[in-house]
């Protein structure tokens, strides 16, 4: 079941450099958010605390409150593994494992994370993690090949069967199109647009195009300068942000003014 974040007055560290200032906002269930803003704003390092991957790099933390469904992501006892299982991600490159078969791919986070699966259920949750991937049709005939065997979209859509067969709640996707051709990037975006009936998703785009396509709002970072932290200027309805921001610096950096 799809979940909201609720973000309150987060501070985002890499040790005593403040990369990412007072970010306050709701991402509502069964929607898309996609982030925009120019380079170095904080876009990823902000998604990355959704999910609590920022503090895997050393000496990164946050200030302030991320809750999913009421429940403080960041709260004591929480087990960050457990977060990253409820809201997955996908990275900008492609990442199967290459010499691992597609069907094994698929299964990969299932089986990191200790679950014990019998041979049926695997083959079930394989079939279906690609069917909602959209990516069924193309690789049935083939589960056994290596994942690297596949097209730089395929490859993409393979990622999110894995992240989708551990039965996420959110899903984070930080320019998952930027490695891919058009052709692929519109398969991708038609996806997004599937997915959302069942998850909440979160994407990070550098294509305005993109954002305006596949989001219901948008949120858009801005940095006033380098070694400032980003900062998030204003989050409203795509539609809105695109035809009347409140802010000028959205205007300016949606109509190709900078950025
Ligand atoms: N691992 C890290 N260690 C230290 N500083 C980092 C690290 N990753 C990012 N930063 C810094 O944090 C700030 C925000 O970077 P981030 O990559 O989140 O921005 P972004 O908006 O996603 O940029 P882009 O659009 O170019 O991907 C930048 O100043 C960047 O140099």
């Amino acid at each position: 079941m799809a979940k909201r974040i609720d973000v309150k007055d987060l501070n985002i560290y890499y040790s005593d450099f403040l990369a990412v200032a007072d970010v306050s906002v709701d991402i509502e269930p069964n929607s898309v958010t996609a982030f925009i803003g120019p380079s170095g704003c904080g876009k990823s390092t902000f998604l990355r605390t959704l999910n609590r991957m920022h503090e895997v790099i050393p000496g990164a933390r946050v200030e302030g409150k991320v809750a999913m469904d009421g429940v403080d992501l960041y709260g004591e006892g929480v087990d960050p593994v457990a977060v990253r299982r409820s809201i997955g991600m996908v990275f900008q490159r492609p990442n199967p494992f290459p010499t691992m078969s597609i069907a094994e791919n698929v299964l990969a986070g299932v089986r990191l994370n200790n679950r014990r699966i019998s041979k049926g259920d695997a083959q079930d949750l394989v079939e279906s993690s690609l069917r909602g991937s959209n990516l069924w049709n193309e690789v049935k005939d083939r589960l056994t090949r290596p994942g690297s065997s596949l097209s730089g979209g395929q490859q993409q859509r393979l990622c999110i069967a894995r992240a989708i067969a551990v039965r996420p709640q959110v899903l984070l996707m930080d320019e998952p199109c930027s490695a891919l051709d058009p052709i692929s990037t519109l398969a991708i975006e038609d996806l997004i647009s599937e997915l959302k009936d069942n998850y909440t998703i979160v994407i990070v785009t550098h294509n305005m195009q993109q954002a305006a396509r596949v989001s219901d709002r948008t949120a858009f970072f801005n940095i006033a300068g380098s070694g400032l932290p980003g900062r998030l200027i204003e989050v409203d309805a795509t539609s809105t942000m695109f035809s009347s921001p409140r802010e000028k610096a959205t205007e300016d950096y949606i109509s190709g003014r900078f950025g």
